[in-house]
């Protein structure tokens, strides 16, 4: 049986190679990245700076096309999606958590986290129960009316962990999500991510220059010149079934 068709498996890649050609070289950003991710992980990418951590979430969220190999998020090979179709896809299986949280800055911090369950369609009431319920989790019941410049960084933060929450996930990934933030709001940004993942079973995947994040992760991918160097388990992977 193929891994990718295993199934706790939620990402799997094969060759996995992205070539930037628009310089006076060409850049393999990620050299062959062979990688399965499996249910309930939470794993970080690490490694030096242009070592490719990026350029591989983006890859693997589909929001960049390989230059070679293939990412199946379960047993769905992304690159035989249309455009239409991996819209759709993004939308309902992975979270997105960027550096640039990108809320909307003329809606509430209710309104963003309720935006990508609109657009999924849900009911008024699985829609208000699900935000209610990631407001709690996330600390911030009493900043729902707050629009994005009302909120401190972290506040911010914690609310673009909670919108790409709100859709069900298959996985998360999120680019750096500590940069930035003082001690206490990373602690308790990654307390909530922890916990999110031990109880909702949420599979996260970071990239981080952060020793924090990287105490925290189960998981320590690290990549040197696009390639994965080492891949470290730090303790028993609890792997959820079902
Ligand atoms: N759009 C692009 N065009 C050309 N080269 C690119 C592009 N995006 C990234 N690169 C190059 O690909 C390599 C990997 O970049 P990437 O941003 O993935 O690294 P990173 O590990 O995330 O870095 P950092 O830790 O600094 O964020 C770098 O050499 C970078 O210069």
């Amino acid at each position: 049986m193929d891994s990718h068709n295993h199934e706790n498996c939620v990402i799997h890649t094969e060759d996995l190679t992205k070539i930037y050609d628009g310089g006076a070289f060409p850049v393999r950003a990620v050299n062959d990245v062979h990688l399965h991710i499996e249910k309930g992980e939470f794993t970080t990418l690490v490694g030096p700076s242009g070592s490719g951590k990026t350029t591989l979430l983006n890859l693997i969220g589909g929001l960049d096309q390989p230059t070679q190999g293939k990412v199946w998020v379960k047993d769905v090979d992304i690159s035989t999606l249309s455009k239409s179709q991996l819209i759709d896809f993004r939308l309902h299986n992975i979270g997105f958590v960027f550096q640039a949280y990108n809320l909307i800055p003329v809606l509430t911090a209710r309104e963003n986290i309720e935006f990508v369950m609109l657009l999924q369609k849900r009911s008024k009431a699985e829609r208000k129960k699900r935000v209610f319920q990631l407001l709690r989790e996330i600390g911030m019941e009493d900043k729902i009316n707050h629009r994005p410049a009302q909120l401190s960084g972290g506040q911010q933060q914690r609310v673009a962990v909670a919108r790409a929450l709100a859709s069900k996930p298959q996985f998360v990934l999120a680019d750096e999500p500590t940069a930035n933030l003082d001690s206490k709001t990373a602690k308790n940004l990654l307390d909530t991510m922890v916990k999110l993942n031990e109880e909702e079973h949420i599979t996260f995947i970071f990239s981080t220059h952060d020793q924090r994040v990287m105490d925290r992760a189960r998981r320590v991918i690290t990549l040197v010149d696009g390639a994965i160097a080492s891949d470290e388990l730090k303790e028993e992977q609890h792997i959820i079934i079902g």
